[in-house]
């Protein structure tokens, strides 16, 4: 800021000033008119971001204003695209009436828009939650607390170390933060969108537990679960006043506190969401993501609902096997559709309700809420066609609501206006006062009309006209001419210039009740309006759960299309350890490929607990691997999995290392991401947790990633004991299920036949015996002379490896990667039709065989 409130400044700057001073870094959105106005480096910092133009506005203390502006009634779309980048507004607005006003009009900061406290729906992400997170530290760990204030949902959890809270923020995916700002933190919290910086008093943890205990009005917070998390605590405490700040209102759907434990849940660290594209993908395509299969969700609270499901996979088979029943259940009840159909023409009642409580609904929200609730009886009736404790419970939650449905229907018209504003939004009938008002007003030009008939014709002066001016209101005019004709029981008004005018009794009781008919039925509506808020206020928190239940449905009747649709099947969830995976797809490339999906199975238990799984390039390992650990979170997520069978024991983590771009925002080579999450994998990993490890070493010489591949495998084998599928190209790994016990080998199917490599993309016991990187290579279109030189290479190696004694350990091969180990296969035609076995096969297998076999011919 080039300037302050000094006083060369000019009266309006000084006030811009003082504004300024209360909310330093926000952009102020100055009232001026029909226009919001920027100053000095606000203005330079939006006619960036916005793209708008940076102009003067006169000038003050000696220099030129920096000005940009957006139209008033523009501003929302300007407002959206701040919060978007992170930015934060305050809002100014004239308090005064201008026409009033001697000089300057008051002017006022009446909210302040943040990323994270926006809860318009145009500001708004339809299907994501929008998190509001704090974190509170100390040295033993953080403590964290996030509202969605579009739907009252105020959640606390606490973490141990900066890798635990690295894997929350990759779950939340908050829009806006807030940290003390004397801390350290680590790289994910300062990299994080939208970061605030309080004062560390803030952060207090027994202010904060002060101040929510006022809030609920709770002696303290043992109900919620709460009490013994400090630091969370701390971290709610500076939310709460945080929102209290910016909202400038009462919080009333704030209802109470919820702890999300973090032993509930199957953990995923951020690589793990990441690699296993869950909802995001490198591409940008959504349908690409788990969710983007998942997701048939009709309502954007369900919608919203799954994503928070997905995101968060629990352990608790309770839980879970209500989900699964609930899911078999719509599908069996034959309504499935008709439900859906019920739950589509039902709309966002989750946000509406918060704006409802904020006092920020508009008209059409409320049509919505109406039109939303009146469909409860029907979607009760096919709710009750499914035979499902989860559905009944959900029944119970979602209430009747037929009162509430049959107030609103009486009193909002069909299609109310965008703004209340205009009046217009209450129907005709519901309350006589506004009625009258309002035919006052629509009857008030007519009677004018009469009324200047019958004194024309009662005083005989044809020129007497009836008029209304602000000032002075109706008069009767007559010209000077004429005036001397002007009846007795005229008074006079006001004398312009050539006639005169007048007001009768008569009138002035018609201007008594007319003169503001208009601002009456608009001012009867307002408070009409308000009324109708506050019927709603009373009864928000049965439909807040009504609301609730509804999203619940929707999830899980998604579930249920997708499981029916996809031919998906009812997962068994054991108390014994192992998973074992019949005939399993992965969700996403089955979806998105042309040709039909290989099915493969999985068997993993006690006494097999590792998989070295080798193959070609290409020939489907990362699948494999994928669409195991895909199959193992449907299943915790409450949905069907897209397998024939599925029998998963207690699992607590799932942990990925899979490929990795250069992560050069942060600053570290390939390599260095690969090792840090492998250590990370080795230090956390138990015997209930899933890891996927894809060829590992890679980014490092061929004996240093040997060595350090088999390394990880023998540590993961023998003292994590986790269930791991361990992907690699270094063929001397085969070798570990003779050196520990519970490791074996399997491998992707490849063929060469003449020139073609087949990948067969099914997954057979026992090690690959080639790798096929030089057919992958020439496939991939590596110029010829370079394959040839490539081929000789390798076979000089091949034949120096032969040459060297048995004893050699397979460690030190300088083959390893390339991989050549056994005389090439039979002819794979010839194999195939060995292996067809009529008999022995579905009518789909032996499709599938037929298909195989013609692409090879
Ligand atoms: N079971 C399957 N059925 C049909 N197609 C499959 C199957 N598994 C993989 N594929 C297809 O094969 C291609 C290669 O798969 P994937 O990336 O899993 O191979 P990979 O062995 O991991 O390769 P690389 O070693 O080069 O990483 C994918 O494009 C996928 O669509």
């Amino acid at each position: 800021m080039t300037a302050d409130g000094s006083s060369q400044h000019t009266p309006l700057m000084r006030q811009f000033f003082a504004a300024k001073k209360e909310h330093p870094d926000v952009l102020m959105f100055f009232r001026m008119g029909d226009f919001y106005e920027l100053f000095y480096d606000d203005a330079r910092k939006a006619a960036r971001l916005l793209d708008i133009t940076l102009t003067q506005r006169g000038a003050s203390a000696g220099a030129p204003i920096p000005m940009a502006g957006v139209p008033y009634h523009a501003a929302e779309g300007y407002l959206a695209r701040l919060v978007k980048l992170g930015e934060s507004v305050a809002i100014c607005e004239q308090i005064g009436d201008p026409a009033q006003s001697k000089g300057l009009v008051e002017r006022k900061v009446v909210r302040i828009v943040t990323p994270g406290t926006v809860t318009d729906e145009a500001l708004l992400e339809e299907r994501r939650d929008n998190l509001l997170l704090a974190i509170a530290a100390d040295g033993a760990g953080y403590g964290l607390a996030w509202i969605d204030l579009t739907t009252g949902r105020f959640l606390l959890s606490e973490v141990a170390d900066a890798e635990a809270l690295t894997a929350e923020l990759a779950r939340l995916q908050p829009v806006e933060t807030l940290i003390a700002e004397d801390a350290v933190w680590p790289k994910a919290v300062t990299a994080l969108p939208g970061l605030r910086k309080r004062a560390p008093w803030h952060f207090d943890a027994e202010t904060g537990r002060r101040e929510l205990c006022r809030f609920f009005a709770t002696r303290d917070l043992s109900g919620f679960g709460a009490d013994a998390l400090s630091r969370a605590i701390g971290a709610a405490g500076c939310l709460l006043g945080y929102v209290e700040e910016t909202q400038k209102s009462a919080l009333p759907h704030l209802t109470g506190l919820a702890v999300e434990s973090a032993g509930e849940t199957i953990a995923l660290d951020a690589a793990t969401r990441r690699n296993l594209e869950l909802d995001v993908h490198a591409s940008g395509n959504r349908d690409f993501t788990l969710l983007g299969v998942i997701d048939a969700t009709v309502t954007p609270m369900g919608g919203r609902n799954l994503h928070r499901w997905l995101n968060r996979p629990l352990r608790d088979h309770d839980t879970l096997n209500r989900r699964f029943q609930a899911i078999a259940a719509l599908i069996d009840s034959g309504c499935l559709e008709s439900l859906r159909d019920e739950l589509r023409g039902i709309g966002d009642l989750e946000r509406i309700l918060a704006r409802v409580a904020l006092r920020s609904a508009r008209p059409r929200d409320l049509s919505t809420l109406r039109d939303g609730l009146a469909r409860t009886p029907v979607l009760r009736e096919r709710m009750a066609a499914a035979d499902s404790p989860l559905i009944e419970s959900l029944l119970e939650r979602l209430g009747e609501h037929a009162d509430t449905a049959l107030h609103l229907q009486s009193a909002t018209v069909d299609q109310p206006p965008a703004l209340q504003r205009e009046g217009g939004v209450i129907r005709e009938g519901f309350d006589a006062e506004l009625d009258e008002l309002r035919a006052l007003a629509t009857n008030a030009d007519q009677f004018l009309i009469d009324f200047e008939e019958r004194e024309k014709a009662a005083s005989g002066i044809p020129t007497l006209k009836v008029g209304y001016n602000r000032v002075h209101g109706y008069y009767i005019e007559i010209s000077k001419a004429q005036s001397a004709r002007a009846p007795t029981h005229y008074t006079r008004r006001q004398t312009i210039k050539g006639a005169e005018r007048y007001i009768t009794e008569e009138l002035k009781a018609f201007e008594d009740k007319v003169l503001s008919a208009r601002e009456r039925s608009l001012m009867r509506e307002r408070a009409l309006y308000e009324s109708l808020l506050d019927y709603l206020g009373e009864r928000l928190a049965e439909l807040k759960s009504a609301a609730g239940a509804m999203a619940e449905l929707d999830s899980l009747a998604s579930l249920a299309e997708r499981a029916h649709a996809l031919d998906w099947s009812r997962p068994q969830l054991s108390a014994d350890s192992g998973i074992h995976i019949e005939r399993g797809r992965h969700p996403v490339v089955e979806q998105v490929r042309d040709e039909p999906f290989e099915p493969n199975d999985l068997e993993l238990d006690e006494t097999r607990r590792m998989l070295i799984v080798t193959g070609p390039n290409m020939g489907g390992k990362s699948t494999y691997m994928r669409q195991n650990a895909l199959i193992v979170l449907l299943a915790h997520i409450g949905s069907f999995v897209p397998a024939t069978r599925a029998v998963i024991g207690p699992i607590d983590r799932i942990f990925t290392r899979i490929g990795a771009g250069d992560d050069l925002s942060r600053g570290q080579s390939t390599f260095m991401v690969e090792m840090s999450e492998t250590a990370n994998i080795l230090h956390n990993a138990t015997a209930h947790s899933l890891v996927l490890m894809d060829e590992i070493g890679r980014g490092t010489s061929t004996y240093d990633g040997l060595a350090l591949a088999h390394a990880c495998a023998s540590h993961l084998a023998t003292i994590n004991r986790a269930f791991t599928l361990f992907a690699t190209h270094y063929f001397e790994l085969t070798r570990l299920p003779d050196e520990h016990e519970g490791i074996a080998n399997v491998h992707l199917d490849a063929v060469e036949y003449g020139d073609q490599l087949v990948f067969m993309h099914a997954v057979k016991e026992g090690p690959a015996n080639r790798s096929f990187g030089l057919q992958v290579a020439a496939l991939a279109g590596l110029p010829k002379p370079v394959i040839a030189e490539a081929r000789s290479r390798l076979a000089r190696l091949e034949s120096e490896a032969a040459a060297r004694p048995e004893s050699s350990p397979g460690m030190q091969s300088g083959t390893a990667q390339l991989g050549l180990f056994a005389p090439p296969a039979p002819s794979p035609v010839e194999e195939s039709v060995r292996a067809l076995d009529p008999d022995a096969m579905s009518p789909r297998e032996a499709l599938e065989a037929l298909y195989r076999l013609k692409k090879m011919l």
